[in-house]
């Protein structure tokens, strides 16, 4: 078991990685608000809300949308960070060759596939995504687009239930609120 000093420097370690891949981002809200708030903000869901305190989560949380989203390769993740959080970050990046609706449609199709500690990460970046949609609507998205991702989100959400009663009641008032169900 790592000591709290060495959680906390990987903790650090991750967060500096992430800061530094995703530093010329920008979330689509009006506010273009610093892209680096997301995964901080999903690794935030998992220990304040989820109660998860498993390292390799956290880490994986951190920099789940490095290789998705910025030049990072998996390698490097590997060499940094190790197998286990390599593995991690690679079963929750989307393949960005693949069309927009190939993705959206794998994300359904594979998320009863995936590992507990996958699913986890997936069920508090789904989360932050609702609330951040709930909160500010993106640039140029119509309330249709919003809604579409709602109920993307809720096919996503079907296959990841089972794991975490805290994230799942959350995600399931964001569902009500839209009227979203399984009929
Ligand atoms: N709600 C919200 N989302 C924003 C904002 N800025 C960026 N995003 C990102 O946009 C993605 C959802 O937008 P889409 O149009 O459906 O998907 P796309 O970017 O992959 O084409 C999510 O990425 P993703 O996690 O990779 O997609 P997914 O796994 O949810 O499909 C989300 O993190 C914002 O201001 N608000």
């Amino acid at each position: 078991m790592a000591s709290g000093e060495a959680l906390l420097s990987e903790i650090i370690k991750c967060s500096n990685f992430a800061a530094i891949k995703h530093k010329n981002q920008r979330r689509k809200d009006p506010e273009s608000t610093p892209y680096i708030n997301h995964p901080i903000g999903v690794a935030y869901i998992l220990t304040n809300e989820g109660k998860i305190t498993d390292l390799s989560v956290i880490q994986a949380a951190l920099l789940h949308d490095t290789v998705e989203d910025t030049d990072t390769t998996l390698d490097e993740i590997k060499e940094q960070f190790g197998d286990e959080v390599a593995g991690l970050v690679d079963e929750v990046s989307d393949d960005k060759s693949l069309s927009k609706m190939e993705r959206k449609n794998l994300q359904i199709k594979n998320a009863p596939h995936k590992s507990y500690k996958a699913k986890l990460i997936k069920l508090a970046d789904k989360l932050y995504n609702l609330r951040d949609l709930k909160r500010a609507t993106p640039e140029g998205w119509s309330e249709e687009r919003v809604q579409e991702y709602f109920v993307f989100a809720f096919g996503v959400v079907a296959g990841l239930r089972g794991i975490n009663d805290s994230m799942e009641r959350e995600l399931d008032k964001l569902f009500k609120e839209r009227s979203i169900s399984d009929s």
